[in-house]
């Protein structure tokens, strides 16, 4: 199989980089990621595939390796797969199939096992992506490369939206950002539409593996995915690739946003160990409250259980003229005297 296969990708490899979208769709799907993330950027350098076995990161690891082998690079692709110790045979069967396809493709393979069984998802994330930064080190690769799609990120912008989230909440996941020290995480097919992807695996005839979770409607995003989204788009044709354009203006007005918040901090607040201290002065209310999450996590504070009203409580504080004195959720007491607000958390969470 691994002969064939590189004899199909090498003859498909020869129309890439044409400038007409080819009508080939895994052709297709090869021009736009080279476009989005030109393989010179990487082919020299080593890459982490981070493969789940699910169709994205199997569309991702097929092209990948097709553009690879047609750019001829030094640099490496290993396939990396995170093995949760949840869901029982099917996990296993999940990690056997990318092991098999990295054989197929003649690439280097990892596998990673959960230390333990967690069943929170973001706590899961963190372990994969801890893993993920581990092997990127050890191997020596510059990139990890997930396979989130354009539909990932509308649907994190909806979830977002219901569960109340302010500015910050539609910024989306960014195309790239630092993973660990030296180590890009890198989201190739941020801008593709995940139909796009399952036809080119179609037509190269590669399977891959449906998440038992991903058919099961109970947990909130896949409900979002299989239901709510199909809705909106039945009314609203493109209204994907229209949040996903308010995705990217909100990023940018994000940024501004920050800068400001940096600057506010810089010109009204002073910190100490466990302390938060602001002058009073007038800044718009998302630049202050953008600023009071930057200042939180700065000192390390619990968030989880601040919600919008809590911030705007804190934010009412900064502005207040009079004196106060409040709690807010995990340990923080709020003191107002008429110059000056302190934050302080004394007891441990
Ligand atoms: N168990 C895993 N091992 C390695 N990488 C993973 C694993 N789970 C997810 N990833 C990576 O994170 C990306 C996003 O994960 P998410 O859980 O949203 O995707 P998925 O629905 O499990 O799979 P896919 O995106 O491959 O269809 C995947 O595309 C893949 O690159």
């Amino acid at each position: 199989m691994a002969i064939r296969q590189s004899y199909q990708l090498s003859k498909r490899a020869e129309t890439m980089g044409t400038e007409k979208p080819s009508e080939d769709p895994f052709i297709c799907l090869c021009q736009q990621v080279a476009h989005n993330w030109p393989p010179r950027r990487w082919a020299d350098v080593s890459t982490v595939v981070a493969v789940s076995g699910g169709a994205d990161s199997v569309a991702l690891l097929r092209t990948l390796a097709a553009l690879h082998q047609q750019a001829e690079g030094r640099g490496r692709l290993h396939v990396v797969h995170f093995h949760h110790r949840m869901r029982g045979p099917a996990a296993d069967a999940d990690a056997e199939f990318v092991r098999q396809l990295a054989a197929d493709l003649q690439l280097e393979f990892q596998l990673g096992y959960a230390a333990e069984q967690v069943a929170d998802e973001a706590a899961m994330r963190d372990m994969r992506y801890q893993f993920l930064g581990e092997q990127a080190h050890r191997l020596g690769a510059r990139y990890v490369a997930l396979g989130h799609t354009l539909d990932d990120n509308v649907e994190t912008l909806l979830h977002q939206t219901m569960r109340g989230c302010g500015p910050a909440g539609w910024t989306g996941m960014p195309v790239h950002r630092e993973l660990v020290a030296d180590v890009v995480l890198m989201r190739p097919l941020l801008s593709l539409r995940r139909q796009g992807l399952t036809a080119a695996l179609r037509q190269l005839q590669q399977p891959w593996r449906e998440d038992a979770t991903n058919q099961q409607l109970h947990w909130k995003r896949n409900w979002i995915r299989h239901q709510l989204l199909p809705l909106i788009e039945s009314q609203y044709p493109q209204a994907s690739e229209r949040m996903a354009r308010t995705i990217e203006q909100q990023a940018e007005v994000m940024e501004v946003i920050d800068e400001q918040a940096r600057c506010w901090i810089e010109a009204c607040v002073t910190t100490a160990s466990g302390a938060i201290v602001v002058r009073h002065h007038a800044a718009a209310n998302a630049v202050v409250i953008h600023a009071l999450r930057k200042l939180w996590d700065q000192q390390a504070w619990p968030r989880g259980q601040m919600s919008e009203s809590h911030w705007r409580a804190a934010l009412a504080a900064i502005k207040a003229n009079h004196a106060d004195r409040f709690d807010l959720p995990g340990g923080v007491a709020v003191m107002v005297n008429k110059e000056e607000t302190v934050f302080e958390r004394s007891q441990a969470p």
